[in-house]
């Protein structure tokens, strides 16, 4: 039996899915054309009409009817060759019944679900044309797999971060594949599309679906100093880095004033010191000072020791740390009228510290000892109690007696000194790049930005461009600590640079080379800081919207109200080095508690600018101005703008002044106190005009004092009747503002006019207390 199944299955069988099957299954195709062209390909395949005619025979014996679908043939085959005229509309869709039994145009005649329902048989073949599709389409993949070459990764550019859904669209995989893989690497157990990937987690990933991750690696470039010497032990001796340390006014300034004969101490700011100070001191004969010939440093033959002169206030600890980094001998200064203080033992504490590190010496100098309250033996016994076993005892730390005001004891400490770098056999590198710290940096009128740094190998000489962590500077000038220009600086010493474009950082490492590497080294370094930021903001992002995700409604509540509660004083912080700057950020960032505090929103070396004032204003800050000036004209913008300015040279007042100002943001309690006692005896009433106006509760004063300012409880058999204010006060006949104890006095209360014999009368006070810390 052989019928045209067009006109069977017409009306069922337009959607695509049957016409796609059609096309694909071409091969199979083995039956002429003998009908009229399929109806059913949409006009999607018209530009399949130059491909020859497709052929396809049913798999059903009892269905041997033959389809022929001609692209071509489709355009011309229409709707109106297959449905009557009066089911078609004006736009040719299909009309249906109405209520009233007229034809409605309504939807699409491709679309309509009354003509895509196919018979049992249709569908069973529909099964078949799909299966068979499969199959080719396998073989086609097979082929075209076999073909490729093989191990050859696709190249995949790693961004620097990348969200799991964006990465799964990098990587042309569903995201439910990617999540899956992340789970089977061990990542995390449950990880959201907007959870942010790392560079190097995402390069793990990519290997693991076949790809090849590149990741920009230039920020690997930068500038190391040179590998150790393999013999140092034949390198030139160079001159020992002595740091004095200890208690605050313990005589560490003066002491260093007497050996290079200046005088430091008078000129600084509150009589102590506040910043590294570097001296290179020359000792002038052997005999004097007891070293030998070898530390000579320049071409003359004058012998060096470079001293670090760090301040010994607790702020400036961190500072002080920084200065054993580069040190090789420490001088524990010790007042003898004062012996052995906290900050004492903070410096035994770091130097054991540096001793397990590395080659840290420690003389102790018991100073002031021409006081008469100076107790030498107690001091030492108070230097052995806290484990510095002093070498009269039987330990290794050398103890000389001095007087860093009259200079007794001096040449006993250089020769000491001396001795200790004979010892240490200090040596170091010439020929090779300058390498050194930054001590200190600040930007001097004349200079622009300067640094003081302590070259540690090689010779620094002039032109020499510089990288210090991401300032470079052209090293246009060296001056000594005396402010004598240089031609070379050698290991050892201490050395103002100038040139920087930017101002580095106190403790930065100095590296020298060519302005090429420099350049490159530090457009890296900047790539990799932001890099980094980024990275640690990925950290805090995947955090934040973790906490987001698993926040209740109820601790969205309290987190905003904790977050509310804090009250915080902003602070910019302008100061004349950085080393200043960052002793009084670390001091003034601790202080408050939870309901108030302190935030720092910005820093700088130098002197108070326009923009400081307009930044200060922006977030509603104050300003801080430490040892730096502020010219009137930015003290006016200040005035102009409401921005508070404190201006100090010392750390102390600073501290001081920020603690009061945190002080008065904390929020006040308040308490209430019974502040006098009165009884009512009996009550009167006042005639005025033949009228009563008025009843006056005659009392008298039991405990402390009636005021009329204060407020008034009544008090009836111990229970509180009313609360409010006095109307009237007298005492005799006269208006008075307090009666005191003992006192009878007559009460008209405000509002209230049922006063009874036998009540009390309390006056109390609110008295407003302020927030501690
Ligand atoms: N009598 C006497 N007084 C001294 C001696 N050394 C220092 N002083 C006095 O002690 C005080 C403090 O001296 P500084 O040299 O400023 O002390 P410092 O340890 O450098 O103090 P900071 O800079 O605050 O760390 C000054 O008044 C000095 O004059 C000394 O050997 N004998």
């Amino acid at each position: 039996m052989s019928a045209n199944i067009l006109s069977r299955t017409t009306p069922r069988t337009l959607p695509g899915r049957h016409s796609n099957f059609l096309r694909d299954a071409a091969p199979h195709s083995s039956v002429q054309a003998t009908e009229k062209p399929s109806p059913i390909v949409s006009d999607r395949r018209a530009h399949q009409a130059q491909q020859p005619p497709i052929l396809r025979s049913h798999p059903d014996p009892d269905v041997s009817v033959d389809i022929v679908h001609h692209a071509n043939a489709v355009s011309e085959f229409t709707k109106k060759d297959i449905l009557p005229s009066t089911h078609l509309g004006d736009k040719g869709r299909l009309k249906r019944p109405g209520r009233n039994g007229e034809f409605k145009e309504r939807g699409s005649l491709l679309h309509s679900p009354r003509t895509s329902v196919p018979s049992a048989k249709q569908k069973t073949w529909n099964r078949w044309q799909q299966l068979e599709l499969k199959k080719d389409r396998a073989r086609y993949n097979k082929k075209v797999k076999d073909t490729r070459p093989q191990n050859v990764r696709a190249d995949l550019y790693i961004p620097t971060v990348v969200t799991v859904g964006q990465f799964a669209r990098l990587l042309n995989v569903r995201l439910g594949t990617l999540q899956r893989k992340m789970v089977q690497a061990g990542m995390r157990d449950e990880i959201p599309y907007d959870y942010v990937l790392t560079s190097d987690y995402a390069a793990l990933l990519a290997e693991e679906f076949g790809r090849n991750p590149i990741i920009n690696d230039e920020a690997a470039f930068d500038l190391y100093p040179p590998p150790p010497h393999p013999t140092p032990h034949l390198l030139p001796l160079r001159p020992p880095v002595v740091t004095i340390m200890g208690h605050v006014d313990h005589g560490k300034t003066t002491l260093l004033d007497t050996l290079r004969s200046s005088s430091v101490a008078a000129s600084e700011a509150g009589g102590i010191t506040q910043h590294i100070g570097a001296f290179c001191v020359p000792v002038t004969s052997p005999s004097d000072s007891g070293l030998d010939a070898t530390y000579t440093n320049n071409t003359s033959d004058e012998r060096l020791i470079t001293f670090l002169d760090t301040p010994g206030h607790a702020a400036f600890s961190a500072m002080r740390a920084r200065g054993t980094s580069v040190t090789d001998i420490v001088i524990l200064v010790v007042a003898a009228d004062d012996g052995v203080m906290p900050q004492t033992l903070e410096v035994i504490d770091l130097v054991n510290r540096e001793k397990d590190r590395g080659n840290v010496g420690m003389v102790v100098a018991i100073n002031k000892v021409d006081k008469e309250a100076a107790n030498v033996a107690k001091t030492k016994q108070a230097l052995l109690a806290a484990n510095v076993s002093l070498e009269e005892y039987g330990g290794d730390v050398p103890c000389v007696e001095v007087s860093g005001l009259t200079g007794r004891g001096l040449p006993d400490l250089i020769e000491t000194l001396a001795l200790m770098a004979d010892v240490m056999d200090l040596r170091a590198e010439r020929d090779c790049s300058a390498v050194g710290y930054v001590l200190e940096s600040k930007v001097q009128k004349g200079l622009g930005p300067v640094a003081t740094v302590l070259v540690s190998r090689g010779i620094l000489t002039p032109g020499t461009p510089l990288l210090a962590g991401t300032s470079i500077s052209s090293t246009r000038m060296l001056l000594s600590s005396f402010s004598q220009p240089l031609l070379s600086a050698g290991p050892g010493t201490p050395v103002l640079v100038t040139g920087w474009k930017s101002l580095p950082a106190a403790g930065d490492e100095v590296l020298a080379s060519n302005e090429a590497d420099i350049k490159r080294a530090k457009a890296n370094r900047l790539r990799k800081k932001s890099t980094d930021e980024v990275l640690q903001d990925v950290e805090a992002l995947n955090a934040m919207r973790k906490a987001d995700r698993e926040k209740s409604p109820a601790d969205e509540q309290t987190q905003s109200k904790g977050e509310g509660g804090k009250r915080e004083l902003k602070i910019v912080v302008k100061g004349d080095v950085s080393g200043s700057v960052e002793a009084l950020v670390g001091a003034l960032e601790g202080t408050g508690n939870h309901l108030a505090g302190v935030r720092i929103v910005s820093t700088g070396v130098g002197d108070v600018t326009e923009s400081d004032i307009m930044m200060a204003k922006s977030v509603d800050a104050m300003v801080v101005a430490f040892s730096v000036s502020i010219p009137r004209s930015i003290q006016s913008i200040a005035s102009q703008n409401g921005v508070v300015v404190h201006m100090s040279d010392i750390i102390y007042r600073v501290m001081d002044h920020i603690q009061d100002c945190v002080v008065s943001m904390l929020p006040c309690t308040y308490e209430t106190k019974v502040v006098g006692e009165a009884t009512v005896i009996q009550l009167f009433d006042i005639h005025m005009k033949g009228k009563i106006t008025k009843k006056i509760a005659g009392c008298r004063v039991g405990n402390g004092v009636v005021e009329k300012t204060c407020t008034a409880r009544v008090i009836r058999e111990g229970q509180v009747i009313h609360e409010g204010t006095l109307r009237t006060l007298r005492h005799l006949k006269k208006e008075v503002t307090e009666v005191g104890k003992g006192t009878e006095c007559g009460i008209n209360l405000l509002d209230f006019d049922d006063l009874h014999e036998g009540d009390m009368v309390q006056m109390v006070k609110t008295i407003e207390i302020p927030g501690k810390l």
